[in-house]
């Protein structure tokens, strides 16, 4: 039974961020019921742009910005009488219907799209007692399970994690190294739809075994072996959550099996606003062209729901991994949602509207859903038939000239039929004790009891996702080589700039852990508590010290003296803080008023020649905040608008600055690239 029904699209408004604080930032969004409208700011209003506000009506607008309390446990809810719209209203509203369709058959898709730090992951994972739709769908679903009376009703929930980077899929629940090295294939096959070949697939039946499975795909985010610097944003994560239902009732034996795709989206800004380079900017590139893949495929999907194309029409599925992946939700067989983050901010209004279209694009694609009651018998005859007919095409003589690639592609067609056809062989029982053997291998795997360090990161949700712990005797902390199975790989290997190939040893003697730098280089970027190391001098630590290794920041941690968790939750030790601790020691960063003599050079674009005030003071503060050695780039997203005066008075700084220059020689700052929508200023 087939059913038509819309993509459902909600857009959430988050609150200010402390940078939005700090620069007094204008509101420019309202809710009014399901419609968010959206004010022209007055910069926009000013350049003879249409000032009238842009309405888009959805299933629900949600209104995060204020009005809420924190509760003792951490837990933002809504102060009386107002209208804040905490993590359970949006898991309410939308969580619940995903669930709802997946008991009854349907595959399901729930997707968030916005900018960086509009709010996605807060929606989808949360944070702390924050919980998002992830963790309270996962609790819910056993909650469920837990209340079935029906003695010949079985359920089975099998969970895959994998995230698209640079166009490849990677299996999160496989540890970077043993991953294959372009990563996984996406397949089409007739029984099965699309999906991936040979992603592992975890049994999984309790709320802690799924939560175990999610925070071990968590840790395999790409960050994880990247490392610090890079944030969750760069990659798309999908968590398919695989609900069987198994009915053994006399006369209504069979199956209904829904896939429920949970998927947080890479942020929606433009490569070329952040002034990103090298992988950062291949990164951006990748991201864009999935995203933007997607933004076509919903584009042709509207225009032909609104009959602007022809029903005929070819979506451009294939353009990218991530829309491939996405086919069945949509204009596939599925029940989706999307989710919208967006900023409260007048500076982000260019992207806020476009997510805002891109959202009302969205909720006018169809999709045809239908139950998937396909007893499991009748799928595996089916996939043999289908393999055998692949057999005998492969089969048939000799391939003609031009025919091998097909050949070869047919054949890793087969490969993974059989492949799919064995796993679905197993018994769920099976897959149970394997997936507990995979969990008990990684526990031995990490010895949290010995002293370690663990990873700070800007982004909570990967904090202390990467330890490194001491044993009795020499450490070494150096550059990791890219080549598996390098027998000389340092036991602390970090894989970014500023690390030197030895560059470090820890010693542990009787529990007591010092650290020494292995040259004057090393000890110059290797920091304890933000102070630099002393060549040749070892450093004792103790439990909550922070430790740097280029930009790469950890708290030592003495298990005797307590978790890691506990010095992050108690506020004890804080990326910020250790952040903070570091430019102090490392050479001090410029004052404002040397940073605007050192504002040089504009290179105007066509139609918006000079940078606004408003502009050049977030300017200040990005180089402000990044004025440190290790930066090469300052990312930075502004809009900045014509402003003639202003750019008078950056001229006289520049001749100003030209006579000081001199003066200077004696300090000197890095260069920075500051790359703005409509201009471009260097600091010298
Ligand atoms: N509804 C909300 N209520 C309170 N705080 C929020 C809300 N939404 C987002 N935030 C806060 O805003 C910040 C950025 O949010 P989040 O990390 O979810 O952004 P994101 O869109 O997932 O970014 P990225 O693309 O980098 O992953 C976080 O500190 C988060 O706690």
């Amino acid at each position: 039974m087939a059913e038509e029904c819309s993509v459902a699209v909600g857009v959430r408004i988050r609150p200010f961020n402390d940078r939005e604080r700090a620069l007094n930032a204008q509101l420019c969004v309202e809710v009014d019921g399901p419609t968010t409208i959206l004010q022209t700011p007055p910069e926009q209003a000013e350049a003879g742009k249409n000032k009238e506000p842009k309405k888009f009506t959805f299933d629900a607008s949600f209104w995060s910005h204020d009005g809420f309390e924190v509760d003792a446990k951490g837990y933002c809810c809504p102060a009386p009488g107002s209208r804040y719209a905490d993590q359970q209203l949006v898991f309410d509203t939308f969580g619940r219907r995903i669930l709802d369709s997946a008991w009854e058959g349907y595959h399901c898709c729930l997707f968030a799209y916005g900018q960086t730090g509009a709010g996605k992951s807060y929606s989808m994972v949360g944070y702390g007692a924050n919980k998002g739709i992830v963790p309270i769908s996962c609790e819910e679903i056993f909650k469920r399970i837990g209340a079935n009376t029906d003695a010949n009703l079985t359920y089975e929930v099998m969970v895959s994690m994998v995230e698209i980077y640079n166009e490849q899929v990677q299996d999160l629940l496989v540890p970077p190294r043993e991953r294959p090295k372009k990563g996984l294939e996406i397949r089409e096959s007739q029984q099965l739809g699309i999906y991936i070949a040979g992603v592992s697939r975890r049994a999984v039946d309790s709320y802690p075994s799924i939560e175990a499975v999610v925070e071990e795909g968590t840790e395999n985010r790409t960050v994880g072996s990247t490392l610090m610097n890079a944030t969750s944003s760069r990659a798309h994560t999908v968590l398919t959550i695989e609900f069987k239902q198994v009915s053994q009732a006399a006369g209504q034996q069979g199956q209904k099996l829904s896939l429920i795709n949970l998927v947080d989206l890479a942020g929606s800004e433009k490569a070329g606003q952040t002034g990103a380079s090298g992988d950062r900017l291949k990164e951006g590139c990748a991201i864009n062209k999935s995203l933007s893949a997607l933004g076509n495929v919903i584009e042709k999907l509207a225009d032909k729901a609104m009959g602007k194309a022809k029903a005929n029409a070819v979506v451009p599925y294939r353009d990218s991994k991530l829309t491939r992946l996405l086919q069945n939700a949509l204009g596939g067989s599925s029940k989706t949602v999307m989710i919208c983050a967006i900023s409260p901010a007048s500076s982000n209004y260019e992207e806020t509207l476009s997510t805002l279209r891109y959202a009302d694009r969205a909720k006018r694609i169809k999709n045809t859903a239908s139950i998937n009651e396909n007893p499991q018998d009748k799928l595996i005859r089916q996939l043999r038939e289908e393999n055998e007919k692949l057999r005998n095409m492969v089969g048939s003589g000799s391939p003609k000239e031009g025919e091998t690639e097909d050949l070869v592609h047919k054949q890793a067609e087969i490969a993974a039929l059989e492949q799919a056809l064995m796993e679905m062989q197993k018994s769920f029982a099976e897959r149970l004790s394997e997936a507990q053997k995979a969990g008990s291998k990684k526990e031995k795997s990490l010895d949290t009891k010995l002293p370690h360090i663990a990873n700070l990161n800007e982004d909570l949700l990967l904090t202390a996702k990467l330890k490194f712990a001491f044993k009795e005797g020499v450490t070494r902390v150096g550059r990791g080589s890219q080549e598996d199975g390098d027998a000389n790989q340092p036991e602390v290997a970090l894989q970014v700039p500023g690390i030197h190939q030895e560059h470090a040893v820890v010693e542990n003697t009787g529990g007591a852990v010092t650290l020494k730098a292995t040259d004057p280089e090393a000890a110059a970027t290797s920091f304890v508590n933000g102070t630099a190391l002393q060549p040749g001098v070892a450093v004792s630590l103790s439990h909550g010290d922070r430790v740097a290794f280029g930009q790469c920041i950890f708290v030592f941690v003495e298990p005797s003296k307590g978790k890691v968790t506990e010095l992050i939750n108690s506020g004890q030790v804080s990326y910020a803080a250790a952040r903070k601790e570091l430019q102090q020691g490392e050479v001090t960063g410029p004052t404002e008023e040397e940073l605007k003599a050192r504002v040089v050079c504009l290179e105007p674009r066509a139609g918006h020649s000079y940078l606004k005030d408003s502009s050049l003071q977030l300017m200040l503060c990005a180089l402000r905040c990044h004025t440190t050695k290790s930066y090469e780039v300052v990312p930075l997203l502004f809009v900045c608008e014509a402003s003639r005066q202003l750019a008078e008075e950056l001229e006289r700084k520049a001749r100003e600055a030209e006579e000081a220059k001199e003066k200077a020689k004696e300090r000197q700052f890095p260069t920075h690239v500051c790359s703005g929508r409509f201009g471009i200023a260097k600091t010298v």
